[in-house]
């Protein structure tokens, strides 16, 4: 399924490429960092990365900001909030919530490829207080309950 999402460049997203998909088959497009200067994060630090957009996503559907797991499995670089979440209500500019999970520094450069946007479905629910829930086998085990 394709949807159509407006996007807008803001001024320090000139000039840098699109979110776009790597491959053919490839359900992420992947989005550049718009920083000015390098972002160097320290081990454990995090930072709100900018990708110079904005989106207006059609109503019923999200955007999610994924990480891109090579630079997980490399650098341990990946989303805090991961998947973010873009409401299709909201106007600001994307960013990308990048937290350091390694144990180096690492540097954060214009142009790098941070992250990955998933267009998704949202499904909402309504909520309907009852007295009590129907029985299950499982009842309130979780967390564990059916062993190892
Ligand atoms: O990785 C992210 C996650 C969120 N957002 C923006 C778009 C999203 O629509 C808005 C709110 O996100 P969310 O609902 O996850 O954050 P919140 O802490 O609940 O903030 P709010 O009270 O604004 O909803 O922030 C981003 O740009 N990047
Ligand atoms: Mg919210």
């Amino acid at each position: 399924m394709i949807i159509d999402i407006a996007i807008t460049v803001l001024p320090h997203g000139e000039g840098l490429p699109l979110p776009a998909y790597a491959t053919e088959g490839a359900a992420g497009m992947d989005v550049v960092a718009a920083l000015d200067a390098p972002l160097e994060l320290a081990p454990g630090a995090r930072a709100a990365v900018p990708t110079g957009l904005t989106m207006a996503i059609p109503p019923g559907f999200e955007v999610q900001v994924r990480p891109r797991s090579g630079l997980a499995h490399k650098h341990g670089l990946t989303v805090a909030n991961a998947p973010g979440t873009i409401d299709s209500d909201y106007r600001g500019e994307v960013k990308v919530l990048l937290v350091n999970l390694g144990a180096d520094p690492i540097s954060i450069e214009r142009g790098m490829r941070i992250a990955q946007l998933v267009p998704a479905p949202v499904t909402r629910a309504a909520l309907r207080v009852v007295a009590a829930l129907d029985d299950t086998a499982r009842g309130s085990g979780g967390f564990g309950s059916t062993g190892a």
